[in-house]
């Protein structure tokens, strides 16, 4: 079963179409990087999936349960990082994550926490400090140890790359490939050719609200993926 399934998901507003017909399956094991013009529908299909945006018609399945009809169920296999992290800035990280763990249902010893963090990249000496000392790219781990902590399946992320420098961008990637290692799926939309060249198993390319392009990720460059994109949009 695909731990994402789009199926006809279309969103208007007035005769507008955000998004119109997506039909996508996403697998175990994949990080499937959406690409499109600013406007092009990447965050209404985000929305659409989180369930946050009812959809005009067509549905978004995660791990086969159906997103407006089981919200409280689709939630526990899904986490969702925006583009800014938004955590308790007077918190630490540890306390952050505890704390996140907990609504999602989890209660973890201490060392449990710190091993979540790890696994995302925070550096031991960072996770006792306040939260409004973080760099966005450690604000990002956080988000990241949260979704592992809450055990999702799916993760979705929002322009994930941008703003980060290229050594916590390369961090970011190989964090990102540990995961779908150990059987997550990944969903970002994101503006990085580059980058969703070193990281995706497919790549999407989104124009007015159409995916026109899915590209399986076996070798293309990213000079190539830059005139196809540029070609298209
Ligand atoms: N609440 C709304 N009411 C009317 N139109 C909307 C609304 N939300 C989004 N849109 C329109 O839907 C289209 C898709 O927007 P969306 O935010 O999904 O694009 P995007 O690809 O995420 O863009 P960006 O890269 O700038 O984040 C745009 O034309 C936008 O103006």
């Amino acid at each position: 079963m695909s731990v994402l399934k789009a199926e006809q998901l279309s969103k208007a507003y007035n005769d507008t179409f955000a998004l119109r017909n997506l039909n996508l399956s996403v697998e175990k094991g994949e990080i499937f990087c959406l690409l499109g013009q600013n406007g092009a529908g990447k965050t209404t299909t985000i929305n659409l999936i989180l369930g946050f945006l009812a959809p005009t018609s067509g549905r978004a399945l995660i791990n086969g349960i159906e997103v407006r009809q089981n919200d409280v169920a689709t939630k526990k296999h899904v986490a969702y990082i925006p583009e800014v992290v938004q955590l308790y800035g007077n918190l630490s990280g540890v306390e952050n994550l505890d704390f996140f763990s907990r609504i999602a249902g989890y209660r973890y010893p201490t060392e449990a926490l710190h091993e979540f963090l790890d696994k995302a990249g925070l550096q031991r000496e960072a996770s006792a400090r306040r939260l409004s000392t973080y760099s966005k790219g450690m604000r990002q781990k956080v988000g990241i140890a949260i979704a592992l902590a809450k055990k999702a399946d799916l993760i979705l992320m929002d322009e994930p790359t941008s703003g980060l420098d290229p050594k916590a961008t390369d961090e970011f990637t190989t964090i990102c490939k540990g995961l779908i290692g150990e059987g997550k799926a990944i969903f970002m939309a994101t503006h990085d050719i580059f980058n969703a060249v070193n990281m995706a198993t497919r790549i999407g390319i989104m124009k007015q609200g159409e995916l026109v392009h899915t590209i399986t990720n076996s070798g293309i460059t990213a000079n190539e993926l830059q005139t196809l994109y540029l070609e298209t949009i």
